[in-house]
């Protein structure tokens, strides 16, 4: 299937109002579409099902799920997006006095719980809004495929719920049988080939690491964690460390256990989700909650490496699911783009510098707006 007609199909797909996801996961060339067939809302209630899910921050809210079994499947090998897309990256500011007064208030009054001990962590955002040039959502996600190597690129559509684009460097969980691996990421900056990380950014990202291994310890039977490192998500910079080993239950205790995690929520977990819930001057709807594969089968040839040349022959089908976190992405409605940005607050925050870094991130998006 060719670049063009790989498009194609999403932009008639979109046309006729029917829902679907295309999607490539980070370092990878392949692009995959999911395109149901009818436009029911299906949910998923246990993650036992095959296909795509998209939930919410809320997990008390629906998990919404585009099933396999009612869609259609393309893949496309190798497209050729660079040499099609234009990126404007013109950069702008498009906050408010009243948006920026807004949000150095909620971080003072976190920092006020912190201070009293209520909670140690918090992850605060808010939702920008910027008129759109380009309105074609496709277009738009060629732009982040072209901008964005390292990041889970997907723009994910349902009539009934709305139409999402994103470009997020955060994994939740990726699981291949019963290993698993995840991330704890946390802590920014903008990038910088010798990158020096603060106090408060590697204090801030060993809350998410440890918070990670305490949760999955009671269902998993090894765990290895990584040494830290940096990643880098566009002209930002993060903290990174790897987590993996094999788990001993199902996925959707699994999950539960870990979303939302300190990098997106806070800690104590359901002490900052009701502040957030309570607090936040808007709803974050899927903004920080988890998209991704749900249990897809796939061929997987053995080591190419191993001595012994037969066993090469052989081949396991192995149920994948990689999820990741709703980050650096935008919700699109007519000739409008509504950004999601948001840091974590600790003990060390300075209001002002909290709102820079959700101005930082805004540009992620913005430099395929504008
Ligand atoms: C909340 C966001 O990002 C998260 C918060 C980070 C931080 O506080 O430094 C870094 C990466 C993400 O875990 C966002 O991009 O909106």
């Amino acid at each position: 299937m060719s670049t063009d007609d790989f498009f194609k199909v999403a932009e008639n797909q979109f046309k006729v109002a029917l829902p679907f996801v295309i999607y490539r996961t980070p370092y990878t060339n392949t692009i995959k579409g999911i395109f149901q067939e009818n436009d029911l809302v299906y949910n998923s209630q246990h993650l036992e099902e095959s296909g795509f899910v998209f939930s919410p921050f809320n997990s008390e809210n629906n998990t919404v799920l585009l099933p396999l079994e009612h869609s259609e499947i393309l893949t496309l090998e190798n497209p050729e997006i660079v040499s099609r897309v234009t990126t404007p990256n013109n950069k702008k500011d498009t906050f408010t006095t009243e948006a920026k007064t807004a949000h150095i208030n909620l971080v003072s009054k976190a920092l006020e719980a912190i201070k009293k001990d209520t909670f140690k962590k918090v992850v605060l955002s808010r939702k920008e809004t910027v008129s759109l040039t380009e309105t074609n959502p496709i277009v738009l996600f060629q732009r982040l495929l072209a901008n964005y190597s390292s990041a889970f690129v997907y723009c994910w559509y349902h009539p009934k719920i709305g139409l999402w684009l994103g470009a997020t460097p955060e994994t939740l969980l990726n699981v291949t049988g019963n290993r698993f691996t995840t991330m704890s990421l946390a802590g920014t900056q903008s990038f910088t080939e010798q990158p020096v990380w603060k106090g408060k950014e590697t204090e801030e990202q060993q809350l998410v690491t440890d918070f990670i291994i305490d949760s999955l310890q009671p269902h998993v039977e090894s765990l290895s964690v990584g040494n830290t490192e940096t990643l880098r998500a566009g002209h930002l910079l993060h903290l990174r460390t790897k987590i993996s080993g094999i788990l001993k239950t199902k996925l959707s205790t699994i999950v539960k256990a870990l979303h939302p995690t300190p990098a997106v929520c806070g800690l104590p977990k359901e002490i900052t989700k009701q502040f957030i819930l309570n607090h936040e001057n808007y709803k974050r709807e899927f903004y920080t909650g988890f998209l991704g594969e749900l249990n897809i089968k796939e061929d997987k040839k053995r080591n190419p490496n191993r001595r012994n040349v037969e066993n090469n022959a052989y081949h396991t089908i192995k149920s994948i699911t990689r999820l990741y976190v709703n980050l650096r992405c935008m919700q699109l409605t007519d000739t409008k783009a509504h950004l999601y940005v948001g840091g974590g607050i600790t003990k060390d925050s300075n209001p002002e510098h909290e709102f820079q870094e959700t101005v930082t991130k805004a540009e992620t998006m913005k430099k395929v707006i504008f």
